[in-house]
């Protein structure tokens, strides 16, 4: 039986007075793909970005391989050992090569040599297919590119998790494909346990295990693709679907 990487228990989030997470309640297997929809403000950027302690939540428990994230420091540092985030802006050093992007955290978390993060980096870059643009900086690339850069950075920290936050959303159609292609890929054929905040709905289709469904900051359904798209259990669900379908 497979391991239980994520488990939360009743996690609650509040904004001020506005609670943005109800009760959310969530257990996700070691290696599973799971893809995360909703309508806009619905929680789903909050919701992933808890699991890795970018945002705090106020009641609940939140655990990640067994470590529960609380205001324990080395909790939070192991947490982030394992899991990486690819955002949707990507959040590249503007000022360093694609490169040096890549090398930071395997020489300074990993404390890997400058030789060992440099062929780690190289290693990355091949499988995203975007070797050739090593020495570049971020601005002389196309946002697809970027993107590539970014999940190559993310490979690099051999994450057991890893978070997508709409890592599609900020780049134009030509290059989604190219994004996506690099996604499918990994789902496919790595081991690691994905969360994935996205609004592509073939993709879900094609690699998700399950598939959640969030509304006003609750978790309305839980599902594989198959029930999901062609069985929506709520209303809610149903209206979404027939929208963006
Ligand atoms: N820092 C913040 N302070 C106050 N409210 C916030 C903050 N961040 C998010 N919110 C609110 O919380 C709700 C959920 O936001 P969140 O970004 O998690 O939703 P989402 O489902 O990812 O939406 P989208 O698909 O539009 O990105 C929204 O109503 C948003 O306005």
């Amino acid at each position: 039986m497979s391991k239980i990487m994520i488990e939360l228990n009743d996690v609650n989030k509040w904004y001020g007075d506005f609670q943005v997470l109800k009760n959310i309640n969530l257990y996700v297997k070691e290696g599973e793909k799971i893809v995360i929809a909703g309508p806009s403000g619905s929680g789903k950027s909050t919701l992933i970005r808890c699991i890795n302690g970018l945002e705090h939540h106020q009641s609940g428990i939140i655990r990640v391989d067994n470590t529960i994230l609380d205001h324990n420091i080395k909790h939070l540092e192991a947490i982030r050992k394992k899991v990486s985030m690819v955002f949707q802006h990507f959040n590249l050093f503007p000022h360093l090569s694609v490169i040096e992007n890549l090398t930071l955290g395997p020489i300074w978390v990993l404390k890997k040599s400058k030789k060992e993060a440099y062929d780690i980096a190289m290693h990355y870059l091949e499988r995203v297919k975007i070797a050739d643009q090593a020495n570049k900086f971020p601005g002389q690339l196309s946002g697809g590119q970027q993107q590539r850069v970014a999940i190559a950075r993310s490979l690099s920290m051999s994450p057991s998790v890893m978070l997508f936050d709409e890592p599609t959303s900020a780049l134009d159609p030509e290059m989604v494909k190219e994004v996506l292609d690099v996604m499918v890929e990994l789902a496919e054929k790595d081991k690691i346990t994905m969360l994935c905040v996205t609004h592509e709905m073939g993709f879900a289709q094609r690699v998700a295990d399950t598939v959640i469904f969030m509304d006003q900051g609750a978790i309305v359904e839980q599902s594989s693709p198959k029930e999901f798209f062609h069985q929506p259990k709520t209303e809610r669900g149903r209206q979404f679907l027939a929208q963006i379908l």
